[in-house]
């Protein structure tokens, strides 16, 4: 690992995460390689680039998910404003909730709609009693843009809400935890074009309080939520720009190729 690379970061305060040198193998397979990134504080970051290129599992890597695969070895550095996730110091579930995440389907635990909510809070002990904890599943259900919707039946089980319902009270379950960060692997897939914009508009919202890093196999959304834009190609990251440049005037053919549907 280059240190110089990560000493002229740690320049730049207005990163939330720095990645340098991050390679990935799962067993013999190389699938991800040498890639440098800065995650910017409040922006919303896309991951795009054809199907196997490693926008998820580079994703993975921002939260330590990729622990759980047997078979990944991950090498490099990132750091979490200044701090190097990979730290044997770190602990992965501390570091989940500082890094939170939501998945491509929408994953509510077999419980209440509050108990999925509180969840978090409970056992990181970030509520010191109940009126607190109430505090904190409305504070995140309305951060979530859901509350208005399912305030008069927190009893009921959250996998009773349609799907995009689903996939906001998975939001509002990782923004419970209060993250720095909010990763997001293809949140809109399994939704409809109606659930769709409603996760977008949120998505454009939490901006304000978190850096959002999202997945998209989709320019288009890629496009109209993110502001600057990662391509990945074949394990490698082509090019890193503001979103509109990317879109409009790419460095790269491999991403030039990519944006005009040549390649993907
Ligand atoms: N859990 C895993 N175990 C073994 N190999 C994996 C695992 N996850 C991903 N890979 C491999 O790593 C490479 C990159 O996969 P990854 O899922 O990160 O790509 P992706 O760009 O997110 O793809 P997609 O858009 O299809 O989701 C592929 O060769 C894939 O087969």
């Amino acid at each position: 690992m280059n240190d110089m690379r990560v000493d002229q970061t740690m320049m730049t305060t207005d990163n939330k995460i720095t990645a340098r040198g991050v390679q990935v193998h799962y067993g013999t397979n190389h699938a991800l390689k040498d890639v440098d990134v800065d995650i910017r504080d409040k922006m919303v970051t896309a991951f795009i680039g054809p199907s196997g290129c490693g926008k998820s599992t580079f994703l993975r890597c921002l939260n330590r998910m990729n622990d759980t695969v047997a078979s990944a070895r991950v090498t490099g550095k990132i750091l979490l404003e200044g701090e190097d996730i990979y730290d044997p110091k770190v602990d992965p579930v501390q570091l989940r909730a500082k890094v939170g995440m939501v998945f491509q389907k929408p994953n509510p635990f077999p419980k209440s709609i509050y108990d999925n909510v509180a969840y978090g809070p409970r056992i990181h002990g970030m509520a010191g009693n109940k009126a607190e904890l109430d505090e904190i599943v409305e504070t995140s259900l309305r951060g979530a843009a859901l509350w208005n919707e399912v305030k008069d039946r927190l009893t009921e089980p959250g996998t009773g809400l349609s799907g995009g319902q689903q996939q906001r009270l998975c939001i509002a379950r990782a923004v419970a935890t209060s993250p720095e960060v909010l990763l997001m692997d293809e949140p809109c897939s399994a939704l409809d074009p109606i659930a769709t914009a409603q996760v977008e508009e949120l998505i454009d919202d939490l901006r304000s309080r978190f850096s959002v890093v999202i997945v998209t196999h989709s320019m288009q959304q890629a496009a109209r939520v993110s502001q600057k834009t990662a391509f990945f190609h074949l394990g490698n990251l082509v090019e890193f720009n503001d979103t509109d440049k990317i879109f409009t005037s790419p460095q790269d053919p491999r991403t030039e190729s990519y944006i005009s549907g040549r390649i993907g």
